[in-house]
C-alpha cells in the first residue's frame, strides 16, 4: 500500500492537534534547572518527561540529535526510545539532525532516518542543501518512498547565516531562492502540501524571497532566540498559513512539571493561532 505522504500527515496534525513543533533539546543548563545531572540518567529523564508531557498533543516534536549524540552510543539509545514512543503517542518526530554531503553518504542518511527499518526512522529530517540541491536526491527518493519528509535549509533563524543564504547565484537569484525553487519544483502538483519543507527562521524580520513552495515552512526561533508568535504574518507574508513555528527552550523552560510543559506549549499554540488568524 501507498504510505500517506508527510504533507498530508502534517497538514492534519496541525489541523487537529494545534500549529506548533516542540523541539527536544536537552541543554546541559536546561537539565541543571530541572534539577538533573549532566548525563546519561539525566538526558533520558528530561526526555521521557517531555514526551510523556506533549507528545499526545502537539502536532510535531523535533529532537535536536546533538544533544543526544554528546552522550555517545547511550545518548543515541535514548533518541532512539524518544522516536519511537513519540510516534507511538501520535506526535510527528522531526529529527534535527541537519544531515548534508555527497550523494552516497546522503544515502546512507537517508538509510539511518527514513527507512521505516531503521531505529532512528523519524517522520522528517531536517537536510543541508549546501552542498547543491542534487545531493539530497537519496533523501528526497526515500522520503517520497515511505511517506516521509524532508526539510531543507534555506534562511536560518542564525545572523551568521545570511553570508551564505542571501549570497547572489550566477543568475541573480540569491542561493536561498534557488533552494526554495528547486523545493517548489519538487513539491509541484501535491495537495493538500508537499513533503518538501523548507526552514525559514522567524527571526529574519522579513524573509526577502518567494516562500511559495507548496510545502511546510518550518519556523525555528521562536522563544530563546528573540521572535515571537506575533512576528510570523510579517516575515512568511502570504506563506503564513503554511508555517511550522518551532519552539524549544521557550517551551522546556517550564519543566519538569508536565503541566508547566503543557501550558507553555498551548500558549504558543494558541499565540500563533491568534497572530495567524488576524493576518
Ligand atoms: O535555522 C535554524 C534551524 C534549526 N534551528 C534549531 O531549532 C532549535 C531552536 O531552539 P530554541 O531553544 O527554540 O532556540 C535548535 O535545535 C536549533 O538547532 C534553529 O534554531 N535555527
Amino acid at each position: 500500500m501507498t504510505p500517506e505522504p508527510f504533507g498530508a500527515r502534517l497538514r492534519h496534525a496541525l489541523d487537529t492537534r494545534g500549529p506548533l513543533c516542540v523541539g527536544i533539546d536537552p541543554h546541559a543548563s536546561l537539565l541543571a534547572s530541572w534539577g538533573l545531572d549532566d548525563d546519561v540518567a539525566g538526558l533520558e529523564r528530561f526526555t521521557r518527561t517531555t514526551v510523556e508531557a506533549l507528545a499526545d498533543r502537539v502536532a510535531v516534536l523535533k529532537p535536536q540529535s546533538a544533544f543526544f549524540e554528546r552522550f555517545g552510543s547511550r545518548g543515541v539509545a535514548v533518541l532512539e526510545k524518544a522516536v519511537q514512543e513519540a510516534r507511538a503517542a501520535g506526535a510527528l518526530v522531526l529529527m534535527d539532525a541537519k544531515r548534508g554531503d555527497i550523494g552516497s553518504t546522503m544515502g546512507a542518511y537517508a538509510a539511518t532516518y527514513l527507512d521505516p527499518d531503521s531505529p532512528l526512522f523519524s517522520d522528517a529530517l531536517t537536510v543541508s542543501p549546501y552542498l547543491g540541491f542534487g545531493s539530497l536526491r537519496p533523501a528526497l527518493d526515500a522520503a517520497a518512498a515511505c511517506g516521509s519528509g524532508v526539510f531543507v535549509l534555506a534562511l536560518t533563524s542564525n545572523p551568521e547565516g545570511a553570508e551564505v543564504q542571501r549570497a547572489t547565484a550566477a543568475d541573480g537569484r540569491s542561493l536561498a531562492q534557488v533552494m526554495l525553487d528547486h523545493m517548489a519544483a519538487e513539491n509541484a502538483g501535491a495537495t493538500p502540501l508537499g513533503s518538501v519543507g523548507a526552514v525559514v527562521g522567524a527571526t529574519l524580520g522579513d524573509a526577502g524571497a518567494d516562500l511559495a513552495i507548496n510545502g511546510p515552512l518550518l519556523a525555528p526561533g521562536i522563544g530563546a532566540q528573540g521572535a515571537t508568535p506575533a512576528d510570523l504574518p510579517r516575515v512568511f507574508g502570504s506563506a503564513v498559513g503554511d508555517v511550522v513555528p518551532s519552539v524549544s527552550r521557550g517551551v522546556l523552560r517550564h519543566g519538569p512539571d508536565a503541566a508547566g510543559l503543557r501550558e507553555a506549549a498551548g500558549r504558543f499554540a494558541d499565540e500563533v493561532r491568534a497572530a495567524v488568524s488576524g493576518s
